[in-house]
């Protein structure tokens, strides 16, 4: 067995598993394929899956990518853990259905898969909006390695036009039968290389930080669905708060992300098993929306990292601050529904929607740093981290599109609307544990002796706000103003218009340009532009 502890360095030769030997070589007359396994890790309603298995021999199996590993690796270990979670689940489900289970390698994919080829294997994945080093990579296997991208996730890749019928076509594709395949006529070639989980564990020294962050694997994901379909009920009441979001919506986004469970499979389980009402409506169009997302990347890579409307490309960026980043990334801004939700998503991995756009606006709107930075940080450190929605809705939150209305969220509201009795905020900031109520959504205006008969000082115990909240959003929203009208301009531009892909269309993008854009001004010497300022809004 190849011991991958001992290895010299990720760079030497020595680390591409399995050696080109090892690997059973096809006959001529012998066709067999290679599942390679990224995410969809399930073999239930997988497309790649059923198509290998119509092959003469199947061979399942999973590169661990140096890429993602170590101090500078993609993911943080806790994500890693996850992964490795799904990763032995997936194996078992193998063996269960074929006898045999995942094959597992080690190094660059174009390596590993090269040397499959080389032994005469067809190469299959399912194709997937993926992030900044994915899209390379498999540009990489695509062009070196000849591998077929499987269409089978309900995105439209077969025409230009891809929202024409977007809806109709991902329904259809959402009530059709799942990919089938039956394991008793497919003949496993997997075998065992040396490395396995294990080896690869102990070789980057894995030591998951996070805590109470669910398993992975198909198993948990289907206890936790099962769960939730029960409780369905009360979804609607459950998503905006944190404390009751954290058990009162489905927790399923780890699942999908990796894809123990198809969104299929999910929305097929929820018609069949869920009553029948508000929650289940919410809950299957938030379904919608992950396709949504995830089509929106699949049409432009670009979300990853330019502005998609180039009035805002580069608009916070004199404005960087190193500390104030700092500051919002580790939870010392002031603002204690920011600070705790930024420390629980370092901790946790996981956040609600709502808390997720709060941070999103104030480290934009507020603190007026650069977005990719922000959406970065929560990429690393979700455990559902996805590209696809990751990035998209941050472009969202911060208003990058250019729609004329903006939603600032107002971090002191969000205190007394979603956390009125300071439970969210006092397990994450403990330094407020003994503020009284009432001054949890502003601590800086505590009376110094409410200060001083609690115990709590603040600027010493815990800080003053970063920056002044209404001098802030004043200023943001003079910045925004002056270009507010150019932006709207722009989304008269169809290659922009089909990009945002907002409801109703290019249409709809060309009424906003003309109704919001420079020509549509009053005649005021700023371009008419004050007449919107009400378009700002508080959340
Ligand atoms: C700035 C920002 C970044 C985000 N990054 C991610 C991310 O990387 N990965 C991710 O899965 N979600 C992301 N979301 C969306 C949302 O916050 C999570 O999907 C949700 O909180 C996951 O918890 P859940 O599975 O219990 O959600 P539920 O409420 O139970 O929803 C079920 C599923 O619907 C989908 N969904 C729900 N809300 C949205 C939404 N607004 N947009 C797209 N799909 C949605 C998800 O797949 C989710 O798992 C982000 C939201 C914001 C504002």
């Amino acid at each position: 067995m190849i011991r991958l502890v001992h290895m010299p360095g990720l760079g030497s030769d020595d680390t591409l598993i399995p050696q080109g030997d090892a690997i059973p070589t096809l006959a001529d007359d012998e066709a067999g394929t290679v599942v390679w396994h990224r995410e969809h890790l399930r073999i239930r309603d997988q497309a790649a899956v059923a198509r290998a298995a119509s092959s003469e021999y199947m061979l399942p199996l999973f590169v661990f990518d140096p890429a993602f590993y170590g101090a500078e690796g993609l993911a943080c270990d806790s994500r890693v853990r996850f992964l490795h979670d799904c990763l032995t689940d997936l194996s078992d489900q193998y063996h269960t259905a074929t006898g045999r289970g995942l094959t597992y390698a080690h190094g660059d994919p174009v390596d590993v898969l090269g040397r499959f080829r080389e032994a005469g294997w067809d190469i299959v994945t399912m194709a997937v909006p993926t992030g900044r080093y994915g899209r390379q990579r498999d540009r990489r296997v695509r062009d070196q390695c000849d591998v077929t991208f499987i269409d089978g996730d309900g995105l439209v890749r077969d025409r230009v036009e891809t929202r024409e019928g977007w809806q109709d076509d991902v329904s259809a594709w959402f009530a059709a039968d799942q990919y089938d395949w039956d394991p008793g006529t497919v003949s496993s070639r997997s075998f065992d290389t040396g490395v396995d989980i294990g080896t690869i564990e102990d070789h980057y020294d894995i030591t998951p930080s996070k805590s109470a962050v669910p398993r992975g694997g198909t198993g948990p994901a289907h206890e936790r669905l099962s769960a939730f379909a029960e409780r369905l009920d009360d979804y609607p009441g459950n998503i905006s708060a944190p404390t009751d979001a954290r058990d009162g919506t489905s927790g399923l986004s780890p699942y999908l992300a990796f894809g123990c469970l198809s969104v299929r499979q999910v929305i097929q389980y929820i018609n069949e098993y869920a009553p029948d009402g508000r929650g289940k409506e919410m809950f299957i169009s938030r379904l919608f929306w992950n396709k949504h997302y995830e089509q929106k990347l699949e049409d432009w890579a670009g979300w990853l990292d330019t502005a998609v409307n180039p009035v805002f490309e580069g608009f916070n960026a004199e404005q960087y601050d190193p500390d104030l980043v700092a500051a919002w990334k580790h939870g010392r801004t002031g603002f204690p529904m920011v600070d705790a939700s930024m420390r629980c998503l370092k901790e946790m991995g996981w956040l609600n929607f709502r808390m997720r756009a709060m941070c999103a606006s104030v480290y934009y709107h507020l603190l007026q740093q650069p977005w990719r930075i922000g959406a970065d940080w929560f990429y690393h450190h979700l455990i559902d981290a996805s590209a696809a929605i990751n990035y998209t809705q941050w472009q969202s939150q911060c208003g990058l599109i250019g729609k004329p209305a903006l939603r600032l969220y107002n971090p002191r509201k969000q205190v007394r609307d979603q956390d009125p009795d300071g439970e969210f905020i006092r397990r994450w900031v403990p330094e407020l544990e003994a503020l009284p109520d009432e001054y949890l959504d502003r601590p800086e205006g505590t009376p110094v002796h409410v200060q001083a008969s609690c115990g709590v000082d603040i600027g010493e115990d815990y800080p003053r706000p970063v920056v002044d909240y209404d001098v802030a959003r004043q200023a943001f929203r003079r910045r925004y103003e002056a270009v507010r009208a150019d932006a709207a301009d722009a989304l008269s531009d169809s290659t922009i218009a089909r990009r945002a892909s907002f409801s109703g269309g290019r249409e709809a993008a060309a009424r906003i340009a003309a109704e919001h854009g420079t020509d549509a001004s009053t005649g005021a010497e700023d371009g008419g532009t004050q007449t919107s300022l009400g378009s700002f809004s508080d959340e």
